[in-house]
């Protein structure tokens, strides 16, 4: 099938929910196989609204939605054996044990794996005979996982993976998502976690209010935002003394330099220094990370697509 190079496309999708109020207005992205793409925003941007048209739980208002080359509304028992869905609440039966959530789940999937071979992926292998509701959280969101690996899925989306899980139940599930994609598997995920994001997508988007504000490689969405120079002004210095094309910001003793040229700008900053015999206390040059291009977009009231 042609379109399979790229195994999930949104063409300007949108989606209301009854009362008119629309979550998603007119999205596109597309993922190749065998890529992991994050799908970031702000709490209510829309993508959990996105995710879910994308898993065939609800039809767009608007545009195409097409995964392995079908609409997976209308197309369902094509594309569901295919794809693997992690929710954000699994909502089992609490008085099952995990082996047995497992197996229940197992018997509704085509072409399961063993469930001991599921567990052991995401590290529950040993706590397969606690019952559901004897895990904690992070646990949870592993048998989560574990659940979405069933069928061996091509396409696997994940709703916040990580979230509940502490450091290493968070690199734990970042090395298993890669092995995946190593062994073939596209993933769709939305995440919180901007470091989540940085070290683990190939590509990402990040949506706010409904629209994709942004999106590319990690280091394609931050080289297009200005690099930080802080320090703080010797007591009673005077900000006007700085060189006029930095562009400084002052509050008080405080200096921050936003630059798009980190380089020429801390070099043109310390010889300045150094000539006019100033001392910079605490001083911190740093290009922008993730998390600075994602609180400019939270930060940008009538962001633009
Ligand atoms: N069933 C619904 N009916 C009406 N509005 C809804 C419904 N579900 C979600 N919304 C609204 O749609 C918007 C997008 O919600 P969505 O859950 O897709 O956002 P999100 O990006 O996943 O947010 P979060 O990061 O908080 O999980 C929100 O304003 C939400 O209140």
């Amino acid at each position: 099938m042609t379109t399979d190079d790229h195994v999930i496309r949104a063409e300007q999708v949108r989606r209301s929910y009854t009362g008119g109020f629309e979550a998603v207005s007119g999205i596109s992205f597309s993922v190749p196989r065998g890529e992991i793409f994050a799908l970031l925003g702000t709490n209510g941007a829309g993508k959990t609204s996105t995710v879910e048209l994308l898993e065939g739980l609800a039809r767009p208002t608007g545009g195409t939605v097409q995964v392995l080359g079908h609409d997976p509304y209308r197309d369902r028992t094509a594309v569901r054996p295919r794809i693997g869905v992690m929710l954000q609440e699994g909502g089992f039966p609490s008085d099952l044990t995990v082996a047995e959530t497992a197996r229940m789940w197992a018997g509704c999937t085509t072409g399961a794996r063993p469930v001991p071979e599921a567990l052991e992926l995401v590290g529950l292998g040993m706590r397969a005979g606690v019952r559901v509701k004897q895990l904690s959280g992070g646990e949870r969101r592993r048998l989560d996982l574990a659940l979405a690996l069933l069928g061996r899925p091509e396409v696997l989306f994940l709703d916040e993976p990580t979230t509940g899980l502490d450091a290493e139940g968070r690199r734990d599930t970042w090395e298993l998502v890669r092995a995946l994609r190593e062994g073939g598997t596209t993933v769709l995920l939305t995440t919180h976690y901007l470091e989540e994001a940085e070290s683990l997508a190939d590509r990402l988007a990040i949506m706010h209010r409904g629209r994709i504000v942004t999106g590319g490689t990690p280091a394609e969405v931050t080289a297009s935002r200005p690099a930080r120079i802080r320090f703080l002004l010797p007591e009673g210095f005077p900000a006007g003394r700085l060189p006029l094309s930095l562009q400084a910001g002052a509050m008080g003793r405080r200096v921050e330099i936003r630059t798009h040229d980190l380089q020429d700008d801390l070099g043109e900053l310390l010889r300045w220094a150094r000539e006019s015999d100033v001392r910079l206390e605490s001083l911190d040059a740093r290009s922008a990370s993730l998390e600075d291009a994602f609180l400019d977009i939270a930060q940008t009231e009538t962001a633009g697509v």
